[in-house]
């Protein structure tokens, strides 16, 4: 059933229902909704879902987070990582608002609580407990898209179970201060994401994606709604035939600060463009591609100020045709 609270204000993107009792593989309903994925990815780059199965771990994720956020600066900041863009954001002059934690590998719960250890010298089981159990459902989430693209293009469900076992996921907690100017400010600008896919859901509305029409669609905030976008790795990994999805958030509140939660995935082992997405109209766009290579090659200062797709940049293939 539909969760009553869900109010998406423009739906000009798909509403994808996963909702646990409903679709079951093998259906003729599962197989429309894989293909309803597919399209969705390849006509917008990415798409919203309803899911339900994290009973009422949201409150107890974002009530961690907030405890989180709460603590000293000279404290968060003790949390590095040797993963390019894998470490803790503090609000800058490029985005003043905004500000971010992330937690790599948060599948294993000695990981979180790792990471609660850092923060807390005497740890913290409440909030490495939620964070473990929200990245849980989050992966679940995940995998199941991907299945449904899989089987939407009759990619072999063993290379979609291997690739999904190279895929590794990073959690990502955002804050965004109120807005200091009447009529909102922006959260964080209109940008595309370097993963595979991430997951995106919100406490508080704020997250806007453009459509395939250009427009910018607004999304509302409930405990079951979650928004999917693709990556620059998608991009290889489907040769081009899904594209990533612009998407920017715009704060409006102007008391209470807004909290997100993002689950990123991406490739582990080096990725080619799948062999069933490569024929004569579609010839191969992309070279091998090693995700954590590329993400250290575009945030160097020359790539940054460089007006050029990054990921052409990086791995693409000129078309002979042109
Ligand atoms: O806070 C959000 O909803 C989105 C954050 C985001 O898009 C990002 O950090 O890449
Ligand atoms: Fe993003």
């Amino acid at each position: 059933m539909q969760s009553e609270t869900v109010v998406v204000s423009e739906p000009q993107i798909p509403l994808i229902d996963l909702t646990s009792q409903k679709l079951k593989p093998g259906t003729d309903e599962w197989v429309s909704a894989c293909d309803a994925v597919r399209i969705a990815l390849e006509d917008h780059g990415g798409f919203l879902i309803l899911f339900d199965e994290f009973d009422d771990k949201p409150n107890h994720i974002y009530a961690s987070s907030k405890q989180l956020f709460d603590l000293p600066t000279q404290t968060k900041m003790q949390k590095t990582s040797d993963k390019p863009n894998h470490g803790y954001f503090g609000p800058g002059p490029l985005n003043p608002l905004f500000e971010s934690h992330a937690i790599d590998n948060p599948l294993s719960l000695q990981v979180c609580q790792n990471f609660a250890s850092i923060m807390w010298p005497e740890g913290n089981k409440s909030f490495s407990g939620a964070v473990n159990a929200y990245a849980s459902g989050l992966v679940e989430l995940d995998r199941k898209v991907k299945r449904m693209v899989f089987e939407s293009y009759g990619v072999d469900s063993e290379k979609c179970e291997s690739f999904l076992e190279s895929n590794n996921y990073t959690m990502r907690l955002y804050k965004y201060m109120p807005a200091r100017k009447e009529g909102g400010e922006e959260g964080i600008g209109a940008h595309r994401d370097t993963t595979l896919f991430t997951i995106l859901h919100q406490q508080m509305h704020g997250l806007e994606i453009k459509n395939k029409h250009g427009q910018w669609v607004r999304v509302d905030a409930s405990p079951s709604l979650f928004c999917v976008v693709a990556g620059d790795a998608f991009s290889v990994w489907s040769n081009d035939r899904i594209r990533p999805c612009t998407h920017q958030v715009t704060i409006k509140s102007k008391t209470s600060p807004r909290y997100s939660i993002g689950l990123l995935s991406y490739a582990s082992r080096t990725l080619h463009p799948a062999e069933e997405l490569v024929d004569e109209q579609h010839p191969i766009r992309y070279k091998p591609f090693n995700h954590y290579q590329y993400l250290a090659s575009i945030y160097t200062k020359q790539a940054l100020n460089s007006s050029q797709d990054r990921l052409k940049t990086y791995c693409g293939i000129e078309d002979i045709n042109i």
